[in-house]
């Protein structure tokens, strides 16, 4: 598994957020409070927990602990001899009315200290909209679920990389299998099993991927149709391929959803859109949410959505990488050596879309706040129209999703 690097969600975490800090070197961070750099090597996040963990960083930190728990304003009036004690609270019953991202964060928090009995904790919201993620951050769960994938491919290889990354997930739990040895040696070198037959990996596990090329997808759903059972999740990624074909294929009762995932997934940062199929309940949206989260952004909606969103995301990544590259071949035009032109173009590509991501603003006021009256952007920006940018980058995501559409029926 290659380093990690720096996921700047982690900030978003307010056990984090008063320590942690990024640092040039993407593959370590730093602690404010120990004044001391560490690396992330392979754990990601959990080199961020382990330091958080260490002796010196516990005997410094005064507010992520489980006693800064106790000394929140709702306590604050209580003299410190009345605060639990920590053996206490393994037994304490904690509520969280509200299932926003304060709450999760302060239940994640609080459940990492290990300190707290996850069963002993509730959560009330009216809508199940949030609900999932509590339910399913059960890290304990996840490192026992095995996972399979049929289809070795750049897709499955994208999430069981994200899902692994975020140590959750262990990697001896994870099955892979394809007809040919061409793609399953990455998988290995992630710890993942991998096999020729695609049984083996259904009758494996409990959550199965079906990563295989559209076309495909009926032949493989027959093969595998009778180890199929009520207790599996049996997600497609393949593009167009809708839920009643997937049912229709498969033994009455049979648990389904699609899912529409992008090769960024690779990186933590994709972004995922799920539907559910008629026979697959709320927590097996949510158990899927919870294995994806490490991948990006997930989202659940209905299944209209789904060749949508592999028109503006699936395949929108690749124009995206064509707009990039053309950025780049722009400097090497003006004479820049292509090398570095590619560098700064990625940069530009990850820094606009982060800027965008972050600030909550629309993308046209961003557009502005760079354009200065009479500067260069507005000139850019000028042949960029003039060349229809906005109606071609419009036609093609059109074009994706009719041939999501298209895939779907034949
Ligand atoms: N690539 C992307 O960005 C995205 C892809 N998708 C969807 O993901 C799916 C896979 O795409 P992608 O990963 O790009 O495709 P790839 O061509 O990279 O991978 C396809 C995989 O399927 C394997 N395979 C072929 N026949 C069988 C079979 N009978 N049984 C089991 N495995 C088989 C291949 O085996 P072998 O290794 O032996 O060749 C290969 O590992 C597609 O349906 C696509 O629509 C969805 C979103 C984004
Ligand atoms: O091109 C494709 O068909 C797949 C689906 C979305 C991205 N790649």
């Amino acid at each position: 598994m290659g380093k990690c690097k720096f996921n700047e969600n982690w900030l978003d975490n307010p056990v984090f957020a008063p320590w942690l800090v990024p640092v040039k070197d993407v593959h370590e961070a730093r602690c404010k409070l120990c004044k001391k750099y560490f690396k992330l090597g392979t754990m990601g996040v959990k080199a961020v927990e382990s330091h958080m963990q260490s002796a010196k960083h516990k005997s410094v930190d005064k507010t992520t602990s489980i006693s800064h728990f106790c000394s929140a304003p709702a306590c604050t009036s209580a003299a410190p001899s009345q605060c639990k004690m920590e053996s206490d609270l393994t037994e304490m019953k904690i509520g969280f009315i509200g299932a926003g991202n304060m709450a999760f964060g302060i239940a994640q928090g609080i459940l990492m200290s290990g300190k707290v009995n996850r069963e002993n904790v509730k959560v009330s919201a009216p809508s199940s909209n949030n609900l999932g993620r509590f339910q399913c951050k059960m890290e304990s769960d996840l490192t026992e679920m095995k996972i399979g994938f049929i289809g070795a491919g750049n897709m499955a290889f994208g999430i069981a990389q994200g899902i692994l990354m975020s140590g959750k997930v262990n990697p001896e739990n994870v099955k892979v299998s394809a007809p040919s040895s061409n793609n399953l040696g990455r998988f290995q070198e992630l710890g993942v099993a991998v096999t020729h037959s695609n049984s083996e990996v259904v009758t494996g596990s409990r959550l199965v991927f079906m990563a295989v090329k559209p076309h495909l997808v009926p032949t493989v759903l027959c093969e595998i149709a009778p180890f199929v059972t009520q207790q599996h999740v049996i997600v497609s990624v393949a593009a167009g391929i809708t839920l009643a074909t997937l049912e229709g294929l498969l033994p009455p009762d049979s648990v389904v959803m699609r899912l529409m995932p992008n090769l960024p997934c690779m990186v933590q940062e994709g972004a995922l859109l799920f539907s559910r199929g008629s026979r697959a309940r709320p927590e097996d949206g949510s158990l899927l949410r919870g294995l994806l989260t490490p991948c990006g952004l997930v989202e659940e909606g209905p299944e209209t959505w789904i060749d949508a969103h592999t028109g503006l995301s699936g395949s929108g990544v690749a124009f995206v990488y064509l707009f990039a590259e053309a950025l780049a071949e722009g400097g090497v035009k003006m004479g820049m050596p292509s090398a570095l032109a590619h560098r700064i173009a990625a940069q530009t590509v990850l820094g606009a879309g982060r800027l965008l991501r972050d600030s909550g603003k629309h993308p046209a006021q961003l557009r502005s706040d760079v354009c200065t009256p009479g500067g260069t952007t507005i000139f850019g920006l000028h042949e960029l129209e003039r060349g229809g940018l906005r109606a071609t980058t419009m036609g093609a995501v059109e074009a994706a999703t009719e041939r999501a559409r298209e895939l779907g029926k034949k």
